[in-house]
């Protein structure tokens, strides 16, 4: 469908039924019956009550008989977004989760990170992290690569290619006692720092960004971490990075930088902390800390499946939200074992009645909350929520059509007439890929894969 009318906005598809989502306002919204209209662009021109089928058919010229109907047990929910992803470590996940995060660094991660080198072997692991998050749902991915810039240029294209809108980072270390051969030195980090932004800038991608991405303060010199924030700001860029996962590591990042108060300060005196940045697990922080997060605008990717797996910690995810510090989820691949954000929405809601049990008077949090951080939430800890994240008119139809009774699939739907606020928490934690039976990406339909001829 691409029909013009009176204010020149060009309808390119209609669909009517159920849109659950979040406001800023409003953790869970329920909207039944509303008609839907995406422009040409891929934004969400108007969002109405499918009662006014008639009447909006004629303001926006589009036939209704155009229009697409969901079904029953289906609805539209936002696509969901991963803020902290290594697509690098996909091609272990499910695996060596049997140690703490530094001896983990050491024994699976950084070998396995520098074969990266291979541009076949990164080839292979890209597509396939690409593909199967974009099939559980994960509308924006905010990737961690490896210290390889080619491999990080090509994860880029792939994303690209298939059409997920995503943050990629190349790996920024210049210290590494573990693994010597996988470190880059100073002048080395910097110089491929700037070539790959330079050229993932170049290719004009719409929907895929660089992010500055010094690994963790441990693996970066003073030096490193000054340029990075030079680079990133310069450039408008987003930042990520690792923040007090372990108390270990918090340990050793004190040793490291006697000069700062914490390890917060650490990425503040460099100008690492912004409104673009996003900083995973942080389940350690200080109300001193949270504090400088609010004031900067930077934000956290709770990783629970990750700090659970590694048994880093539990971050108090309300003590966080009560602090008005933005925060989304992560699946933390590979430290956290699954790439759906459907297994992300579980472990916060598992991790928040765990903190519930040891302290009965905790205000766990509640699935719509959960619903929020990982759609509108995600979005705005990655300042991306202007473009993605809800349903609202201006904003990319970025979307999920959930089938909850599909075929074969692992829902039963025993009481029928289910109402949707059911349908969506049955989903969220029964649900799988099998219910997410289209995604939508800038208005784009990038699940199913059309197949390349
Ligand atoms: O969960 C994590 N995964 C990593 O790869 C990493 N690097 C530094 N800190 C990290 N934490
Ligand atoms: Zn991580």
């Amino acid at each position: 469908m691409s029909c013009s009318n009176n204010s020149l906005v060009n309808i390119a598809h209609v669909y009517r039924g159920t849109f659950v989502h979040s406001t800023y306002n409003t953790a869970l919204e329920i909207l039944e019956d509303r008609l839907l209209g995406v422009d040409a662009d891929g934004k969400i021109a108007f969002i109405e009550s499918g009662r006014e089928v008639d009447s909006l058919s004629q303001k926006w010229g589009f036939e209704a008989s155009a229009v697409t109907h969901l079904g029953q047990h289906e609805f539209f929910m936002p696509g969901m977004v991963d803020t902290h992803i290594h697509a690098s470590q996909y091609s272990f996940a499910g695996t060596a989760l049997d140690m703490p995060l530094l001896q983990w660094l050491k024994k699976y991660t950084f070998p396995e990170e520098a074969r990266f080198k291979d541009l076949g072997f990164a080839s292979n692991v890209y597509t396939h992290v690409v593909k199967r998050t974009l099939r559980n749902g994960t509308t924006t991915a905010c990737y961690f690569a490896t210290i390889h810039t080619d491999a990080s240029l090509l994860l880029g294209q792939i994303a690209n290619d298939f059409g997920q809108r995503a943050l990629v980072g190349k790996v920024c270390m210049d210290r590494n006692s573990f693994l010597r051969e996988y470190k880059e030195t100073l002048e080395e980090s910097q110089q491929e720092t700037t070539r790959f932004i330079g050229e993932l800038l170049r290719k004009r991608y719409p929907l895929v960004r660089p992010v500055v991405t010094p690994r963790f303060a441990p693996s970066c010199s003073a030096m490193l971490l000054d340029h990075l924030g030079e680079i990133a700001q310069n450039n408008h860029l987003h930042i990520q990075s690792h923040i007090s996962e372990t108390k270990e590591e918090v340990k050793l990042v004190k040793e490291l930088f006697p000069d700062c108060s914490s390890y917060t300060d650490v990425y503040h005196k460099h100008n690492l902390l912004t409104d673009k940045t996003v900083m995973a697990h942080g389940c350690h922080l200080t109300d001193e800390e949270l504090k400088l997060f609010r004031e900067t605008g930077a934000s956290i990717a709770h990783c629970p499946n990750s700090n659970i797996s590694l048994c880093s910690g539990m971050l108090d995810v309300r003590r966080v939200l009560n602090k008005e510090v933005k925060l989304g989820l992560g699946t933390d691949v590979a430290g956290g074992y699954s790439p759906s954000m459907l297994d992300a929405v579980r472990k916060t809601l598992a991790t928040s009645k765990a903190l519930t049990i040891l302290n009965p008077e905790y205000q766990t949090l509640t699935f719509e909350e959960v619903f929020r951080l990982a759609t509108l939430g995600g979005s705005q800890a990655l300042s991306l929520d202007e473009q993605t994240g809800n349903f609202e008119v201006g904003k990319d139809f970025d979307a999920l059509r959930v089938n909850t009774s599909v075929v074969g699939g692992p829902i039963d739907l025993i009481i029928h007439g289910e109402e949707p606020k059911v349908l969506l928490e049955k989903f969220l934690n029964l649900g799988d890929d099998r219910n997410i039976v289209e995604v939508y990406v800038a208005g784009r339909r990038v699940v199913p894969f059309v197949e390349k001829p």
